[in-house]
């Protein structure tokens, strides 16, 4: 546990492999905060463009954070961003953000700044927190991991029944290849491969794999 009292549950996985869905109803089964680092990296390039800062230069980004106006919070069980004061929302869904993202990933800076934020919301509650490196990266110590996976042909077609222009297949290269933190199944996390499965069929193994893993009864009692 990380040598604290709150609890994190770690989801990795590839583009649209179904983490922020299933996420998001572990939470409220097991009564945690909801946190979406995706949403983290993309609103680092929202403010990188709307800056004309170009996301495929590391030392133009760098010298962007220095003075960053960036916040993330829990609200109601789940976490926002905010840049220069303002939420985002629907704005970091957009195909310039999904096409610029995994260059910005790969710049350490960038991570380290968006890993301390990461750890630093355990102190509002325990957390079921998804993205790329949170059971390599950012909780290597929690016994809770989850490894969400779908087929290429599945993911690309459930990103585009969603109206989205999302290159899935490169986004995941960039994410698998590059040096820094790299998309990986995390030592201990379970695997499900969410291909051939309903919603309540991935829910019903994560639930089996957590509980495997070891997590508390008592959070399973909840409701
Ligand atoms: N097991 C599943 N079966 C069918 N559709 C799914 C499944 N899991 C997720 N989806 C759908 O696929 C899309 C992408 O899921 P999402 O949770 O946004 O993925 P990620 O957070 O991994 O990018 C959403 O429209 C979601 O409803
Ligand atoms: N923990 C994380 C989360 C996201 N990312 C980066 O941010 C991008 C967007 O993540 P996301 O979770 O919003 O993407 P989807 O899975 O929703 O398509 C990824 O393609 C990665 O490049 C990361 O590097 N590390």
């Amino acid at each position: 546990m990380n040598g604290q009292q709150h609890i994190a549950v770690a989801i990795d996985g590839p583009a649209a492999s179904g983490k922020s869905t299933v996420a998001k109803k572990l939470a409220k089964l097991l009564g945690l905060n909801m946190v979406n680092t995706g949403a983290m990296y993309r609103a680092v390039v929202w403010g990188a463009l709307q800056k004309n800062v170009s996301p495929n230069d590391p030392a133009a980004v760098v010298a962007m954070l220095s003075d960053f106006d960036f916040e993330c919070k829990i609200n109601q069980g789940s976490s926002e961003v905010w840049v220069d004061g303002q939420l985002l929302e629907s704005e970091l869904r957009s195909d310039a953000v999904n096409a610029n993202v995994s260059a910005i990933a790969a710049i350490v800076e960038v991570r380290e700044l968006l890993v301390a934020k990461q750890r630093g919301l355990l102190q509002y509650g325990s957390v079921i927190m998804e993205g790329r490196d949170i059971g390599s990266v950012v909780f290597p110590d929690t016994p809770y991991k989850l490894y969400i996976d779908a087929s290429e042909e599945v993911r690309a077609a459930r990103r585009a029944a969603d109206g989205e222009v999302d290159a899935v297949g490169k986004r995941d290269a960039q994410d698998s290849k590059r040096k820094v933190s790299p998309l990986i199944v995390a030592d201990g996390a379970t695997v499900i491969d969410s291909s051939e499965m309903t919603l309540e069929e991935v829910i019903e193994a994560a639930v089996a794999a957590l509980t495997a893993q070891g997590l508390d009864q008592s959070f399973l009692d909840r409701n």
